[in-house]
């Protein structure tokens, strides 16, 4: 099932993060996240088992990115199985995106696009099209439509960057999370396309290192300088360079605009503020939780433990010691300099801002 390619990463152009293969009979290949920058091996998912399974184990990650292998793992539902069942056919692609909603709970993307692929469903159990075709058709617009968000966000936050600019990021926002080009990244891709000279901060980001084995990486194939940091060292280094802004992520936005990241945004927000330096959050629509207000509400992910002290493999701590594994944390609307979306940019950040936004 997997033939591995072993490109020299830091200098092939990437293919994209999660593709559709074929036609409604097609398949869902994957970059291997997991294995970047070391490797660049691509998976090819032929059920909906293999997509949830790449999705819980990060395989494929970040939240728009979620969405999207998500959507088209509702039509691998459908392979195997003739038009003669329709209610089979229907119950299949139904049972499908109720299975993958519970591959991870925090980004609010999976649940938006699984929505979405619901409605085509109901629609065929009305005599809709051939439903098949429609689930990929809906999986594709979603793609598409992702696409053209993350170009959207990165001009309009590439506004908000001067020339000659350093920047600091957290985990792992980029062309790897999304469709293409990614939500922070998209803004940095975005300045350079447009001739401005820009320098980046990137945390590691423990337990998991998507900043370091991922954002590096993408960044690096840019030619965009860029400097790794360990996650404690970010306080530090505002503290004695200068920093003209952070830019972040999110997997979750509440109305008010509470936002949910990987686990240290928080922490970044706080120095952030404390330091005087803008802090952004770059996100689509597909990010926004409108029934919820308070952050607190937004699920975090508990992740194994196993990452934490034994990554890789390499066991780093005590045999039967506690530990704490919180995926995502939430950073309050209150130290976001402004959000970035495919719309514009939001500011002050306020339930009433982003209303006005969105209406
Ligand atoms: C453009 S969304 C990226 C977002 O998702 C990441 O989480 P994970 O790597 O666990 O999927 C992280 O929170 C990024 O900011």
């Amino acid at each position: 099932m997997n033939q591995p390619t072993t490109p020299n990463p830091t200098t092939s152009s990437s293919p994209a993060a999660v593709q559709w293969i074929g036609e409604s009979d097609g398949y869902l290949q994957l970059i291997d996240q997991t294995l970047l920058p070391g490797e660049l091996r691509l998976i090819k998912c032929h059920n909906v088992e293999t997509v949830w399974e790449a999705i819980k184990t990060l395989r494929v990650r970040g939240a728009p990115a979620i969405g999207i292998a998500a959507a088209y793992g509702v039509v691998l539902s459908q392979h195997g199985k003739t038009a003669a069942h329709s209610t089979s056919l229907a119950e299949a692609a139904t049972s499908a995106a109720k299975y993958l909603a519970t591959s991870r709970p925090t980004a609010v993307n999976l649940f938006w696009a699984l929505d979405r692929m619901d409605h085509v469903i109901n629609a065929s159990r009305a005599g809709g099209s051939e439903l098949g075709q429609a689930l990929l058709a809906e999986a594709r617009a979603i793609h598409e439509e992702d696409r053209a968000m993350c170009h959207a966000i990165g001009r309009h936050g590439a506004e908000l960057i001067p020339d000659g600019a350093t920047l600091m990021t957290h985990c792992n926002a980029g062309g790897l999370a999304t469709a293409e080009y990614g939500t922070a990244l998209s803004v940095m891709f975005t300045c350079q396309d447009q001739g401005k000279s820009i320098q980046v901060y990137a945390d590691e980001t423990r337990p998991l290192w998507q900043g370091a084995r991922l954002t590096a990486w993408e960044l690096q194939q840019r030619n965009i300088p860029t400097t790794i940091i360990c996650d404690s060292m970010s306080a530090h280094v505002m503290q004695t360079r200068k920093i003209d802004a952070v830019i972040v992520g999110a997997d979750r936005i509440t109305s008010r605009g509470d936002a949910a990241n990987k686990i240290g945004t928080y922490g970044l927000a706080v120095s952030a503020k404390f330091h005087g330096v803008p802090f952004y959050v770059a996100a689509p629509s597909s990010t926004f939780d409108m029934t919820l207000s308070d952050g607190a509400e937004i699920p975090i992910e508990q992740r194994d433990h196993q990452e934490v002290i034994a990554p890789y493999g390499q066991k780093l701590a005590p045999s039967g010691i506690d530990v704490y594994n919180p995926a995502f944390d939430v950073t309050p609307a209150e130290l976001i300099t402004a959000l970035i979306t495919e719309r514009g940019v939001v500011q002050p950040v306020t339930a009433e801002a982003i209303a006005k936004h969105f209406a």
